[in-house]
């Protein structure tokens, strides 16, 4: 469920005479979605997303988040385009919340997404990254270690009413992570939440790239293992290679990655995995049941840190 602000008739009219749209024809609520509220909304020049920005994204991050996807987007990824305002202005308020419009994609996510899917995720990732690499902006990840760190320390307590011995498991892992995360390996802006429901497709050609509200500087090679950890995993948490092997060969058809990233793929592929397990952990333990903030299973993440875990070379992901 992702509409937690009603809009009116009215107001949306008002709000979108502001930008060069056209009028109103319909609108309506879009369910999928975690963050903030959106809505498909049609005017006389063509369809738009309407999204109301919620508690959890700060306003302070729009600027970049908003610049970043008009930057990609003149740089030929497929992604939403925002729409800036008569006055020259993108960021508008609506309901007493910072309010956008942004281009309509056409395709649809996935749920089971096969090797070929993978392939052309791992492609558009690596555009991205090179695209992305003479954006001016710049957004330290708030989801690195450091948050982490902030996110166990509030779920740490209760970790174990998730799964017996968790709190040790993870802490164990706190150690290795701050002795042994990866330095010096290339870096830029990375999309860093590019999970199958954020990828639209129109048959097996990927159409667009959306939800660019974890979007930062880090490393592009974390950016990969977040991909095999949300596209290469099966129900039953096994890793299918098949589906690694295509990934990596996308992404390196577009952007090879350096001996040293190869190497470093377990670390960042179990720390990416912890990363998902956290904010999952947290939201699991903290918003109510019944609330408006869809939760999602953090155990998911717990067996792919322990798969990652027993990984001995780079080469069980599917690097040739
Ligand atoms: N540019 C777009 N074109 C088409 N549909 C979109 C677009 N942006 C968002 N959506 C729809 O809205 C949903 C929620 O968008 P998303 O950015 O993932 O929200 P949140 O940040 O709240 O998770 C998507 O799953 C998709 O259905
Ligand atoms: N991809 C994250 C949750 C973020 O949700 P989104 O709707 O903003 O993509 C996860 O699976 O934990």
């Amino acid at each position: 469920m992702a509409v937690y602000t009603d809009v009116n008739e009215n107001e949306l009219g008002a709000f979108l005479r502001a930008y060069p749209v056209g009028e109103l024809l319909s609108y309506k609520g879009i369910a999928e979605g975690t963050e903030n509220s959106n809505f498909l909304v049609h005017a006389s020049t063509g369809s738009y997303i309407l999204t109301l920005y919620e508690k959890r994204v700060d306003k302070a991050d729009l600027p970049f988040f908003l610049g970043l996807m008009g930057h990609l987007a003149r740089k030929g990824i497929s992604c939403p385009l925002p729409v800036t305002a008569h006055d020259g202005t993108v960021i508008g308020t609506l309901a007493g919340r910072p309010a956008v419009i942004i281009t309509f994609l056409e395709g649809l996510s996935l749920r089971r997404p096969t090797a070929a899917h993978c392939a052309e995720v791992g492609k558009a990732l690596a555009s991205l990254h090179l695209a992305g690499q003479d954006f001016q902006m710049r957004r330290p990840n708030a989801l690195a270690i450091d948050g982490w760190r902030k996110l166990w320390d509030a779920s740490r307590g209760r970790a174990d009413e998730v799964e017996p011995g968790l709190a040790a498991e993870v802490d164990a892992d706190f150690g290795d992570f701050e002795r042994n995360w990866p330095a010096g390996l290339p870096k830029g802006i990375i999309h860093a939440d590019l999970f199958p429901d954020n990828v639209f497709f129109l048959g097996e050609k990927l159409s667009g790239l959306i939800d660019f509200y974890f979007a930062c500087d880090d490393l592009y090679a974390y950016d990969v293992a977040t991909c095999l950890n949300a596209w290469c995993f099966e129900k039953d948490f096994s890793f299918n290679l098949t589906k690694g092997v295509a990934l990596l060969a996308g992404y390196q058809s577009v952007r090879p990655l350096s001996g040293d990233e190869k190497a470093a793929l377990p670390m960042l592929a179990r720390g990416s995995a912890l990363r998902f397990m956290l904010t999952r952990l947290y939201d699991w333990l903290t918003i109510p049941d019944g609330g408006l903030v869809m939760k999602r299973d953090p155990t998911e993440y717990i067996r792919r840190m322990r798969f990652h875990r027993a990984i001995r070379s780079p080469s069980e992901y599917g690097l040739t």
